[in-house]
C-alpha cells in the first residue's frame, strides 16, 4: 500500500482572461494505509485535487507523489504506479457501461489491471471466480453478475464500483461523496463496507465529503479547503472538536448537531 503526497499542486481551468485558479498550491500527506477526510465548501477545490492525481484533470504545476514517487505526467513504469490510485465518484453511473453486464465490468477492470501489471491474462473460469469473489467482498450475490446496472438500484451500484476499484488492486482509494447520492439508510452500509474492505486490504484514502459527521466517522486525519487553499489539517477529532482555523469553525458550526457516530 502507498502513501500519497500532494506537494504545493496547482489546477487552473480555461485560458486567457477566463483563466481560472481551482487548487491554489495545496501541500497535503496521507500516510499510508490512513483515511484523510478532505471538507469545505461548495467549489472549494476538493473534487479538482482529486481529479489531479488520477489525471482526470492536469496539475498546472506542484508534484502527486506516490511512494514519494511524482506521478504528474508520469510514463512507463510510473504510470502504472498512478494507475494503482483508484477513484470512486458520487454517481456510479458514471463508471458502469449500461451496456455491461455487472460482471463484465467487474471483468473488464481485471483485465486492465493484468495489462497494467503485466501478468498472465486469467482463463475464463478464473475470471468468473474473481468476479464471484469480488462481488463477495461487497456483499452482492454471485447472480448479480448476469444483471444489468439499470436494474439495479444506487446503493448496489455503488458496491459495484467499489468493486471494480478493487479489481484494480489499488494502493490508493479517492472516494468523492460516494454516499451523497444514496438514501440515509443506504450511506451507513456502504461506509461501513467500505471501512471494513479498507481495514482487511489497508488501502490508504482520500475522502471527501460535504458531511462533517460521516468524515468523524470514517477518517483518522482530516484537511479543510477554501476558495481552492488547504485551511487546516490534523487529526480529525483535533480538528472537528478544536478547529484552529475560522473558517473551520464556521464550518463546524454551520452542522446543526455532531451526535454520536452515527452507523454503528
Ligand atoms: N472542468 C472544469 N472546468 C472549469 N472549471 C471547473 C472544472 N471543474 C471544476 N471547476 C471549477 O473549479 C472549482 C472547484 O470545483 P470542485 O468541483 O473541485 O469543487 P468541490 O469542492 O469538489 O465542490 P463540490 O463540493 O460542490 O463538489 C469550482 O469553481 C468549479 O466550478
Amino acid at each position: 500500500m502507498s502513501a500519497i503526497e500532494f506537494d504545493d499542486v496547482h489546477v487552473h481551468f480555461g485560458a486567457g482572461a477566463s483563466r481560472f485558479h481551482a487548487v491554489k498550491g495545496v501541500s497535503l500527506s496521507i500516510p499510508q494505509g490512513s483515511i484523510m477526510g478532505l471538507v469545505g465548501e461548495s467549489g472549494s477545490g476538493k473534487s479538482t485535487l482529486a481529479r489531479a492525481a488520477v489525471g482526470l484533470v492536469e496539475a498546472s504545476s506542484g508534484r502527486i507523489l506516490v511512494d514519494g514517487v511524482d506521478v504528474v505526467g508520469a510514463r512507463g513504469e510510473t504510470a502504472r504506479l498512478r494507475r494503482r490510485i483508484q477513484m470512486i465518484f458520487q454517481d456510479p453511473s458514471s463508471c458502469l457501461d449500461p451496456r455491461m453486464t455487472i460482471g463484465e465490468s467487474i471483468g473488464e477492470a481485471l483485465r486492465a489491471a493484468e495489462r497494467r501489471d503485466r501478468t498472465p491474462k486469467r482463463g475464463r473460469a478464473a475470471r468468473t471466480q474473481e468476479v464471484e469473489r469480488l462481488l463477495h467482498a461487497v456483499s452482492l450475490g454471485a447472480d448479480r453478475a448476469d444483471s444489468y446496472p439499470s436494474v439495479l438500484s444506487g446503493g448496489q451500484r455503488q458496491r459495484v464500483a467499489i468493486a471494480r476499484a478493487l479489481a484494480a488492486g489499488p494502493s490508493v482509494l479517492l472516494a468523492d461523496e460516494i454516499t451523497s447520492a444514496l438514501d440515509v439508510s443506504v450511506q451507513g452500509a456502504v461506509l461501513n463496507l467500505l471501512l471494513e474492505l479498507q481495514r482487511e486490504l489497508g488501502f490508504t484514502m482520500l475522502f471527501v465529503s460535504h458531511n462533517l459527521a460521516v468524515v468523524r466517522y470514517v477518517c483518522d486525519q482530516v484537511a479543510v479547503m477554501r476558495h481552492g487553499e488547504l485551511v487546516e489539517s490534523g487529526p480529525v477529532l483535533d480538528v472537528i472538536d478544536n478547529p484552529q482555523h475560522q473558517y473551520t469553525r464556521e464550518l463546524m458550526a454551520a452542522i446543526p448537531q455532531l451526535g454520536e457516530p452515527m452507523f454503528r
